[in-house]
């Protein structure tokens, strides 16, 4: 067995803000050269876990430790954060706090430039990193011009080039497209297998990290690690379910079809899977399952017409992109980071004006119309929590577009506690925001949007930090609203999120309309999927593995069925 890196002994952790400890005496053992996944539960104690790791416990974010945690064989607190990170190079959730050089090449140099590398030895390196997660266009930009994805992509490439033992990623994959989030996964593989680092991985998205071999899977379920397995074990167990998390979609389905999933099956990879009585039991519930009904088409309410936009003049993000939208539609946004998904959200809400072209709301031009008056009927949840929230208490926060409306105290009171109940915040009410994970955060910006009860709601990634639990009650409430007749257009890396509640699905490539379908015929269309970075469902690949004659409907089937248990269990 090879050397211990990372040990917790009877590890327990209180924040200081905090009544009960986050962390409950937890043992651990990781070793040099192992490549763990973390999941659990929003809230579950992930991130503290990796805060632990890297230092920021107890040296940025203090509290209370018994038992104790070493790296490479030293106390962390002997170590301290300098220390810590010659050792552990992290990527954190939240790429925007990260950021310490002007350009993307000084902050992806910056741990070189600290440990004192030659100077055409760190250009290399720098640029070396930077064509491996493909931003080399990007390296003089400044991290404002950036997009969610090329923030992601900067932070992957300045821990690929430093020097450390550990790589730490707390959920690399949340704003990445699917494309982009495979070559990341391959690419951590990669230089795994070349340097022997530690690598942790913390991520809600179990079926894309596994996409490449990890030796475990920790389970942590409110502040304890409730299982630690191969992922083989795990997935053929009922601990995901019991900690409410969700296993790889054609799991579930084999499950439909009456499989019982077992280890020796590898249910890990749906490439190296063995179905043996599963394609024949497949064919039996596709034959059984309904056709599903198609819905009555509702009127026009917005309507994007030959948008054209550039930051900079020279370089139109949008050309002449059209596309309308129902009353009560639920509609999905995708396409390659970059490909200009939040611009367009933008420019409806508008902070930005287009330099061609029009945006109709129920007919009516909205040019003339500032942003306050379109955030009347338009509300817009940000992909990043921390740049919508401004009030210090949860229940501050979600109450102030209504107070800065002049509604009454009591009218405020009871709305935002039924939106809070909903979002599933209400027994934090009282609590300030910065106690709470960033999936929490999240799930505020979502009910101070959503308690101004908008005839649009826009959301940038709406589920991403989420776990399955979370994921279910967000959209199905969304869906709730959809069927009130509020818009819902969502922004979306999530191919689960599409496939699951798009009704439609507007893809972006090039600055212009790419497909406009069902999301079913989109996530299974090659050359869509190809051009826009997006990602063949698994279920597809289950049903042409299985050898049934019709794959796409199979899907539409199948994401039918279970729309309707999930929406039984939530
Ligand atoms: N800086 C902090 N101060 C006080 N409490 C905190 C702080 N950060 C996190 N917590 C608490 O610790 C708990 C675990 O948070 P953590 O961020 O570790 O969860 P997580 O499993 O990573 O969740 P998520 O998947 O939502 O990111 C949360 O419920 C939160 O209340
Ligand atoms: N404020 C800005 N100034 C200059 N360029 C910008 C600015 N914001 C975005 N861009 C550029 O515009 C293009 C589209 O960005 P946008 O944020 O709309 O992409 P996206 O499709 O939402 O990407 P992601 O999936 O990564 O979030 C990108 O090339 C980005 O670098």
């Amino acid at each position: 067995m090879s050397k211990t890196v990372i040990e917790f002994t009877d590890f327990t952790f209180k924040y200081r803000a905090q009544q009960e400890p986050t962390l409950h005496k937890i043992n651990l053992k990781i070793h040099e050269g192992e490549k763990i996944l973390i999941v659990g539960p929003s809230g579950s104690g992930k991130s503290t876990l990796a805060h632990c790791i890297n230092g920021l416990i107890p040296f940025a974010y203090p509290g209370e430790i018994s038992g104790t945690l070493t790296v490479k064989g030293t106390d962390t607190k002997e170590l301290g954060i300098a220390g810590l990170s010659e050792v552990v190079g992290t990527v954190l959730q939240d790429p925007d706090g990260q950021f310490v050089g002007l350009t993307v090449g000084e902050d992806i140099a910056f741990s070189l430039e600290n440990a004192a590398v030659p100077v055409r030895e760190m250009h290399e390196r720098v640029e070396a990193a930077a064509r491996a997660v493909d931003i080399q266009e990007l390296l003089t930009a400044s991290p404002q011009e950036l997009s969610g994805g090329q923030k992601q992509k900067t932070m992957l490439a300045g821990v690929l080039v430093s020097n450390v033992d550990v790589l730490l990623f707390d959920e690399p994959l949340a704003s990445l497209d699917p494309y982009t989030g495979t070559g990341a996964i391959e690419l951590i593989d990669r230089v795994q297998r070349e340097t022997g680092n530690t690598v942790i991985i913390i991520e809600h998205r179990l079926e894309e990290v596994l996409h490449r071999p990890v030796d475990r899977i920790i389970v942590m379920n409110e502040g304890v690690i409730a299982a630690d397995l191969p992922a083989a074990q795990l997935l053929s167990s009922p601990l995901l379910a019991e900690s409410g998390l969700r296993e790889p979609l054609y799991l579930t389905a084999l499950k439909y079809a009456g499989c019982e999933i077992t280890p020796e099956m590898n249910p890990q990879h749906l490439d190296g899977i063995r179905l043996e009585t599963g394609a024949a039991r497949l064919r039996a519930w596709y034959e059984a399952s309904e056709v599903p009904q198609e819905a009555e088409a509702a009127p026009v309410l917005l309507e994007l017409r030959d948008l054209t936009f550039g930051y900079d003049k020279q370089a139109p993000v949008l050309q002449g992109l059209s596309f309308s939208v129902r009353r009560g539609e639920m509609l999905c946004i995708a396409g390659r980071n970059g490909a200009g998904k939040s611009t367009v959200s933008k420019l409806i809400c508008g902070f930005y004006r287009p330099s061609a072209g029009s945006i109709l709301l129920n007919g009516r031009d909205l040019a003339a119309d500032t942003i306050k008056e379109r955030a009347e009927h338009i509300g817009f949840v940000m992909q990043n929590p921390n740049h919508m929230i401004s009030m210090t208490l949860i229940y501050d926060e979600v109450a102030l577009g209504l107070k800065l409306r002049g509604f009454a105290e009591e009218e405020i009171r009871g709305r935002v506690h039924k939106v809070l109940q909903i979002c599933g915040l209400y027994e934090f009410r009282e609590w300030p925001v910065s106690a709470l994970s960033y999936g929490q955060k999240k799930r505020v910006t979502i009910a101070s949007i959503l308690v101004l009860e908008p005839e649009v709601l826009l959301l940038d990634e709406p589920t991403a930090g989420q776990d399955y639990r979370h994921y279910n009650e967000i959209m199905e409430f969304l869906r709730g609203l959809g069927s009130t007749g509020i818009t819902v257009i969502m922004i979306t890396h999530d191919m689960h999120l599409m496939l699951e509640y798009a009704e439609r699905t507007i893809v972006l490539a090039e600055g212009r309309k790419l497909a406009d379908a069902r999301p079913e015929v989109i996530l299974t269309d090659r050359d869509i999927v190809g051009s826009a970075n997006l990602k063949e469902t698994s279920l597809f690949a289950l049903a042409v593995k299985a050898g049934l004659n019709q794959p796409v409907e199979f899907v539409r089937r199948f994401i039918e069925y279970d729309r309707g248990n999930r929406a039984d269990e939530s």
